[in-house]
């Protein structure tokens, strides 16, 4: 890893953002998830969303992503608020990964890319029954795209072997390169390396770097807080459905109120600093020295 990643071309503040949320609400009966929650995410940056379990994340994602319709509050994408419907989402622009593996179990690694690529391709049910010259010249387009992102994310030596034989470290990655496979201006990573081993989790960091150069904007949830502050050029801190702290990494690791969301005050807290208060509090060695 060469520090280059680490710098981002200088952002106008008054530049529109690709995602604006205001307000965003989610309530499941009496219980508040999300609560008035504001983030404006520019096209190049990588913001991370992090807080302790049950802090909201995963809901606010679905908020984003129309999974969910808040209960109040607004998510406009490109200036406009979308329909809350999956698909609709995903050809506006936004991709997203889920916690838990959601790949074609028996299907190739290269299929598994293929299916995030037809919501791009136009031909119908009839064109595709007769397969005319029209839905041949998508199938083939779709499998070259398909085959260049499988390079992109590493994997083109396994593009034949099915999903479910891939090692972990390797699906997560074929999520990544199923959701470019939509074209997204936007991608949203929930819990990206969850499982994976340290060496793999720098490969994810090193990916999600490219993805960025590419042009693309990356949303983030994790826990990992190394891979958070080495990765991000914003840092999101959720607690209780509540917005705690926006800002960079610097200013979010060092926030008190952070170190209390996660490991709380006290003798207990004491205890648990020794044990994953360091890296919360120190955050990665240097940006750039993630190289190992
Ligand atoms: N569909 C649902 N119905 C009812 N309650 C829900 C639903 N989804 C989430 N919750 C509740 O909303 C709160 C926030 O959950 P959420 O999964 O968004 O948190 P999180 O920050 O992503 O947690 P984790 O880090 O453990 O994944 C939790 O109290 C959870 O139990």
């Amino acid at each position: 890893m060469t520090a280059t990643h680490q710098i981002t071309e200088p952002r106008s503040e008054s530049a529109e953002p690709l995602l604006r949320a205001t307000g965003v609400t989610m309530r499941f009966g009496g219980l508040v998830a999300v609560d008035s929650v504001d983030l404006d995410v520019h096209p190049g940056e990588i913001v991370g969303l992090i807080g302790p379990n049950g802090a909201g994340k995963t809901t606010f994602f679905n908020c984003l992503t129309g999974l969910y319709k808040p209960t109040s509050g607004q998510v406009l994408f490109n200036g406009s608020v979308l329909a809350p419907k999956p698909r609709k989402v995903v050809q506006a622009g936004m991709a997203r990964t889920f916690q838990n593996i959601r790949l074609f179990a028996n299907m190739t690694a290269l299929e598994n890319v293929m299916v995030g690529r037809y919501c791009r391709t136009t031909s119908g049910p009839f064109t595709s029954i007769i397969r005319g010259p029209k839905f041949r010249r998508e199938e083939r387009e779709t499998r070259e795209k398909s085959a260049e992102l499988l390079d992109f994310v590493g994997l083109t030596k396994v593009s034949g072997n099915l999903a479910r034989n891939l090692p972990y470290g390797d699906q997560r990655r074929l999520e990544i390169a199923r959701a470019l496979a939509t074209d997204p201006q936007l991608l949203l990573l929930d819990e990206p390396t969850a499982g994976m081993n340290p060496q793999e989790t720098r490969q994810a960091e090193e990916l999600i770097f490219k993805i960025r150069d590419s042009g693309l904007a990356v949303v983030t949830i994790e826990h990992d807080m190394r891979f958070i502050f080495t990765l991000c050029d914003r840092v999101l801190c959720l607690v209780q459905g509540r917005p705690l702290v926006l800002g960079t990494p610097a200013e979010v690791q060092s926030d008190p109120r952070v170190i209390e969301a996660y490991i709380g005050t006290g003798a207990e807290a004491e205890e648990a600093l020794q044990d994953k208060g360091p890296e919360l509090v120190k955050g990665p060695e240097s940006k750039g020295g993630h190289d190992a």
